[in-house]
């Protein structure tokens, strides 16, 4: 047995009873903890009719009861941390010797931190720790990393990896090459987890670049499918949480993503790294929450999808597409500045005696509260009258009076329907205009959405969101020039965006790197990650054909050919997916996933397999969880999730705007055999 291997075994004992050990003590004073927290409950009903009428002791009281299950909650979080790190405690190893010295220092990389006692030189340093960027970003030699007081210069003289699970040694080698290609093979080439995987083991040295920035304030990765993109945004967010945990806690990071089953698909991540789950929401589902009073209901980005395949119409998409665009976002400001005269109708005001004259009016709305969005500067108008009232009289206006007042006021604007605004807006723009109905029937068509939220915000106004110090957009080619005005509007925090030019759900490719900077108003910085994880050769080799793109760098992992077929019907082609299909038996697979165009489509195929005996999931625009076994959806719901098998699914005879780019979505989602069949019966036509 090799020396490496029986050092790692003898450190793996080691740490496992000084983990053990440390938990009981922790499982002791978490229970001592409970117990004071119990008693000081205890003391608090006991007595609290006899406590100062001041309230100081019932006040000293519930600070200690507070601080004490504050303590005790880091006992339970650090409780946990260690339990699992009991199972797989470290993965690499570096030896360094620091400049000036003469031995090498070990350190053990693994999740988390871990001493024999708090104030002990750990045994194992977190991944996120300054030392243990030696690991991921150099190789036997010169290193340097950066530590709070500089760089520390100094050189590697070993570096180890190591694979535990269940607390046995699986693996462990001496890698003097980068976090070496074979292990990264080998991981990748298992199949095992059926959700995304942490990468800590085998982060990558470009990878921890990004991980580890926390000097640009807005991030944009263009990276080719697979090539780690969503794995490494996560990462980074519990590189962020480590480094800076007085003020950014989890519940200040928001995750823009592009559906619930994908939120699912990565919820387990920072858990596994020892991070509470962040904030995650869909930029559709906030649109309709906040044209609520604007709009009875809203379309969202599935209901445009499913539209331009069904109904191909390139004078529609062609208007979708200008209402999106910047020149759209400035058609508004024209507009703006025209509707500060013709949304405008001011007449004098007078309440129980105090006066205000139209020229009076004018000259506050224009001049003293000019900065005041437009449909929000009436009221300033009106508080400024009302001020005035209430210190000339000496007393505060009542409700009803206030509501009077207000009501004058309100009749200033022509209207506030932000609705009959935007109508006014399509005219002026030479657009069909949306239907008259009262808001109860409004639906809203997903090409008006952000217009007309952007406009909504422009006219009133909308204060960024403080709570949130973090933002990630994933999939940022599916955001339009108006989204992203919205949330430049919206966030003033530092950002990861990310996102692959070529997965675009669009008829053409877009890139919103080039805008990206003038939107935010600040440089952004733009990195590319052009060497993909998840594909075979032979699978990345096929997807970059669709799109004539040059092949992105890859691992040397082969697999099976991809198989192209065509069928006469949809019973032909089902019988060939059955026939492929690996997801039970021994060397089976864990994932599987049909892929088709349309909802339609996927459900009938569904149904189809379901007939046939075959037990799958079924994932629509309402699921929100992912399964292991054979799933069946559409390839817009399969965007940033991957599978093992993946049979992509089309009609040859259909004409289908989005089938270029909708194929090599499904392509990139296959990790080992991926099946292109085209059927070409008239059935959906
Ligand atoms: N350093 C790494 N070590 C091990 N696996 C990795 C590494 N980087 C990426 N992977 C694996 O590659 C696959 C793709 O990763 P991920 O889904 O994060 O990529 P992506 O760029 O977001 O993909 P897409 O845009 O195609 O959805 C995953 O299985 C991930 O675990």
């Amino acid at each position: 047995m090799d020396y490496c291997y029986t050092e790692g075994i003898s450190f793996l004992e080691k740490v496992t009873e000084k983990l053990k050990e440390r938990i009981e003590k922790l499982d002791q004073s978490i229970l001592a903890g409970q117990k004071d927290i119990e008693s000081m409950h205890d003391y608090y009903w006991e007595n609290y009719t006899e406590m100062d009428q001041y309230g100081y002791e019932d006040y000293d009281n519930q600070q200690a009861l507070l601080s004490q299950t504050n303590a005790n909650n880091e006992l339970l979080l650090k409780r946990r941390r260690f339990r699992k790190m009991l199972d797989s405690p470290f993965f690499g190893r570096v030896d360094f010797v620091y400049d000036g010295e003469e031995e090498a220092e070990v350190f053990y990389i693994g999740i988390g931190n871990f001493a024999e006692d708090t104030g002990m030189t750990p045994l194992i340093y977190d991944w996120r720790a300054p030392v243990s960027g030696l690991f991921y970003d150099y190789d036997k030699g010169p290193a340097s990393y950066q530590a709070p007081a500089g760089t520390l210069e100094g050189e590697i003289t070993a570096k180890r990896q190591y694979k535990i699970r269940k607390r046995k040694m699986i693996y462990a080698f001496e890698s003097d090459t980068k976090i070496d290609d074979e292990i990264l093979k080998t991981e990748l080439g298992t199949n095992g987890d059926i959700m995304l995987k942490n990468i800590v083991s085998t982060i990558q040295k470009e990878q921890n670049a990004i991980i580890r920035n926390t000097k640009d304030k807005i991030l944009a990765i263009q990276g080719v499918a697979g090539s780690g993109k969503t794995s490494v945004a996560l990462h980074r967010i519990a590189y962020l949480l480590y480094h800076d945990r007085e003020n950014l806690k989890s519940s200040d990071v928001l995750i823009l993503s592009p559906n619930s089953v994908f939120a699912d698909y990565i919820s387990h991540i920072l858990p596994e790294l020892g991070e509470e789950p962040v904030q995650e929401m869909s930029f559709d589902l906030f649109a309709y929450k906040e044209l609520k009073g604007t709009a009875a209901d809203c379309e969202d980005r599935w209901h445009h999808l499913e539209r331009t395949m069904k109904f191909p119409d390139e004078e529609r998409e062609r208007i979708y597409k200008e209402k999106q665009s910047e020149v759209m976002a400035a058609q508004i400001e024209g507009f703006l500045t025209l509707l500060e005269d013709s949304l405008m109708d001011f007449k004098d005001v007078e309440f129980k005696g105090l006066k205000k004259t139209e020229s009076e009016l004018i000259q506050l709305f224009y001049v003293k509260f000019q900065d005041i969005p437009l449909l929000k500067r009436m009221d300033a108008v009106m508080e400024y009258f009302v001020d005035e009232f209430e210190t000339l009289r000496d007393r505060d206006l009542s409700d009803e009076e206030r509501e009077y007042v207000q009501e004058k006021f309100d009749r200033m604007y022509v209207t506030k329907d932000i609705y009959t605004i935007y109508n006014w807006l399509m005219e002026d723009c030479g657009y069909p205009c949306l239907a008259d109905v009262p808001c109860e029937k409004r639906v809203l068509e997903y090409e008006d959405v952000f217009p007309m939220l952007y406009l909504k915000y422009r006219l009133m106004g909308r204060g960024s969101h403080r709570r949130v110090k973090h933002l990630v957009i994933d999939e940022m080619q599916d955001y339009s020039y108006i989204q992203y005005l919205i949330l430049a509007e919206l966030f003033s925090c530092s950002m990861t965006i990310l996102g692959d030019k070529f997965q675009t759900m669009d008829d053409h490719v877009q890139d919103v790197l080039p805008f990206l900077p003038k939107v935010f108003g600040r440089k952004v910085r733009k990195i590319v990650m052009d060497k993909s994880y998840r594909n075979t050769v032979e699978i990345a080799s096929y997807a970059a054909g669709i799109h004539g793109s040059k092949v992105p760098g890859l691992l040397e992992r082969h697999g099976k050919e991809v198989m192209e077929a065509s069928f006469e019907n949809m019973e032909q082609l089902l019988e060939k997916v059955e026939e492929n299909l690996k997801i039970s038996g021994e060397d089976g697979f864990e994932t599987a996933a049909v892929l088709a165009m349309t909802e339609e489509e996927a459900w009938e195929i569904s149904q189809l397999l379901k007939k046939r005996g075959l037990p799958l999931s079924y994932i629509d625009r309402d699921s929100s969880a992912f399964k292991p076994g054979l799933t069946v959806t559409t390839f817009y719901l399969a965007k940033g999730l991957e599978f093992d098998q993946v049979f992509t699914v089309w009609n040859e005879k259909k004409v289908n705007p989005l089938l270029t780019q909708a194929k090599y979505i499904c392509a990139t989602r296959a990790l080992h055999e991926l099946y292109m069949f085209g059927e070409n019966s008239e059935y959906y036509l």
